[in-house]
C-alpha cells in the first residue's frame, strides 16, 4: 500500500510530513510525501511560514505520480498554490483524499486567509472526508455561509474533539467515543488523519479506518514523546496482534527462567491493549502456570483475549492510574522476598500491598487492593503484595508496561529469590 501526504515540514517532527511518515510506516504503508511549506516552530511557537514555489511543488508532484500509483491523498498545511496542483492531479488521477484542514497551529499561528478559504471550499468539493476540529469546522461553516458557498452533499467530516463526530450531508452517521488524556499533544490531527488515510488505504471501510485509526491516535497519545515545552505524537500502533506476540514470547522467556515461585493456585500473566474497556481488551493463558513434579512448571492453555478476570481486574484498575501499564503476572509469596526488595532494590522495584482484612464488603478484591495500593504511593508500582486471608493465598503481583517487561523483572526477582535461600 502507498499513500501520499501533501502537507507542511515541522523540524520538530511533531506535526506536519515528518508526522505523516512516521504514522504511515508504523501502520506499514509506504507514505509518499510532497512538502508545501517549511515551518520551524516548537511547541511553544510557530518561527515561520516559508512557502515552497508553485514550480518546485509541480516537481514533487511530478515525480511521484511518475514513479507511484496512487490512490489515496491525505493534506495537511496547504497553500493556494499547492491547492490548485493538486485539484488538477485529482481529477487527472480520480484521487481520494483525506483533507485536514489545518487553518492554525494549536500555537494559534494563523496558516490561512481568506484567499486560501477559497481554494479550500473548492478542495472539500472534491475531497472524500475532511477531519476539522470542532474550532476549524465552526469556521469552515461559517465562512461557507457568509459566502453562500455550498458544500457538497456526499462529503464525510469527522469532527474531532475527544468524541469524534462524523457527519454526512449534514446528518451525524457515526460517533467515535474518545477518553481524554490529561496531556496537550503536538501533531495529534495530522497523526489521526493520516491513520485514517492508511487503514483506507489497506481497505478497510471508512468507519472501521476512523474506529482503528482512534485506537491508534490514543497510543500515540498515551506514547507521546516529552519535549521542553510539551509533548509531541508518537506514533503508536499496539492491537491484538501485538498483544499475542508480546504474551507468547514473554512466555517462551519465561521458559528460559528457573522459575519456582509459582503459587499454590498457580500463576496467570496478562497484557491488554491500551485503555482497556473489559476482560476483552485483556489477553492471558485460558489455563494457568503450574508446578510439576520435577520441580519445574507447565504452561497450561492458550493465549485469549477475555480468558482471565483475576489478573485482568488488576491492570483494569492499574491502567486508569497510568495508561501505560498494561501487564500484570502473579507469583508466589515470601515474605523474606520482599523484605529484601523493599531494603535492597527500593531503586529498582516501587512496592506496594493492601490488606484483605480492610477490605470493605460488594467489592472486588483486585480492583479494591490494586487501587489502594496505587493510591497510597500516588502512582502504579511494580509490585502489589498481599498477605493473603481466610482461603486466601499470600500473593504478589508484579505489573510492567508489557508482558516482557513484566517477564523480566520476574526473573530478577527469582534471582534475588534464589540468592536468599541459598544463603
Ligand atoms: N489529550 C487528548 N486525549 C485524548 N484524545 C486526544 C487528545 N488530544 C487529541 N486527541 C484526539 O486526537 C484526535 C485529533 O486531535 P484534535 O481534535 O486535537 O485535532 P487537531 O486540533 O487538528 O490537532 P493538531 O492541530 O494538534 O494536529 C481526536 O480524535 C482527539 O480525540
Ligand atoms: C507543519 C505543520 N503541520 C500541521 C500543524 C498543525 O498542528 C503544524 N503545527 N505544523
Amino acid at each position: 500500500m502507498v499513500i501520499l501526504a501533501v502537507g507542511g515540514y515541522d523540524p520538530t517532527g511533531g506535526a506536519g510530513i515528518s508526522a505523516d511518515i512516521k504514522t504511515s510506516h508504523t501502520l506499514g504503508v509506504y507514505c509518499l510525501s510532497i512538502i508545501t511549506s517549511i515551518i520551524p516552530q516548537t511547541n511553544k511557537e510557530v518561527y515561520e511560514k516559508y512557502d515552497l514555489s508553485k514550480e518546485n511543488i509541480e516537481n514533487q508532484f511530478k515525480s511521484v505520480f511518475e514513479e507511484f500509483e496512487i490512490e489515496y491523498v491525505k493534506t495537511g498545511v496547504l497553500t493556494s498554490q499547492s491547492i490548485d496542483i493538486l485539484l488538477k492531479y485529482i481529477d487527472k488521477y480520480d484521487l481520494k483524499v483525506i483533507c485536514d484542514p489545518v487553518l492554525a497551529s494549536t500555537t494559534k499561528y494563523n496558516f490561512v486567509d481568506e484567499k486560501l478559504m477559497d481554494k479550500y471550499i473548492e478542495l472539500f468539493n472534491k475531497s472524500y472526508l475532511i477531519t476539522p476540529n470542532r474550532e476549524e469546522y465552526n469556521k469552515i461553516m461559517e465562512f461557507v455561509k457568509n459566502k453562500n458557498y455550498h458544500l457538497k452533499k456526499d462529503l464525510y467530516i469527522l469532527i474531532t474533539g475527544i468524541d469524534d463526530i462524523l457527519k454526512r450531508n449534514s446528518t451525524t452517521i457515526n460517533i467515535f467515543k474518545g477518553f481524554k488524556i490529561n496531556k496537550e499533544v503536538h501533531g495529534t490531527g495530522c497523526v489521526y488523519s493520516t491513520a485514517i488515510t492508511a487503514f483506507l488505504s489497506k481497505g478497510y471501510k471508512l468507519e472501521d479506518a476512523i474506529k482503528e485509526a482512534k485506537n491508534f491516535i490514543l497510543s500515540s497519545i498515551i506514547y507521546a514523546k516529552k519535549t521542553k515545552y510539551g509533548y509531541n505524537s508518537n506514533p503508536t500502533y499496539i492491537n491484538k496482534e501485538t498483544v499475542i506476540k508480546n504474551l507468547s514470547y514473554a512466555i517462551y522467556l519465561l521458559k528460559k527462567i528457573n522459575f519456582t515461585l509459582i503459587p499454590e493456585v498457580g500463576s496467570n500473566i496478562a497484557e491488554s491493549l491500551p485503555l482497556p474497556k473489559d476482560f476483552n481488551d485483556i489477553a492471558s493463558l485460558t489455563g494457568r502456570i503450574i508446578k510439576n513434579k520435577l520441580g519445574g512448571f507447565y504452561v497450561v492453555g492458550d493465549i485469549e483475549f477475555g480468558a482471565s478476570e483475576h489478573i485482568a481486574k488488576i491492570i483494569l484498575s492499574a491502567s486508569k492510574f497510568n495508561p501505560k501499564i498494561r501487564s500484570c503476572m502473579n507469583i508466589k509469596y515470601d515474605e523474606d522476598l520482599i523484605k529484601t526488595l523493599k531494603e535492597k532494590f527500593k531503586d529498582k522495584f516501587i512496592i506496594s500491598s493492601f490488606d484483605r482484612s480492610e477490605e470493605p464488603p460488594n467489592v472486588s478484591t483486585m480492583e479494591w487492593g490494586t487501587t489502594i495500593a496505587c493510591k497510597k504511593i500516588g502512582k502504579v508500582p511494580d509490585i502489589i503484595y498481599d498477605k493473603g486471608g481466610l482461603g486466601k493465598e499470600p500473593m504478589i503481583r508484579v505489573l510492567g508496561k508489557d508482558s516482557i517487561d513484566v517477564i523480566k523483572k520476574v526473573e530478577f526477582i527469582q534471582k534475588i529469590y534464589n540468592s536468599i535461600k541459598e544463603k
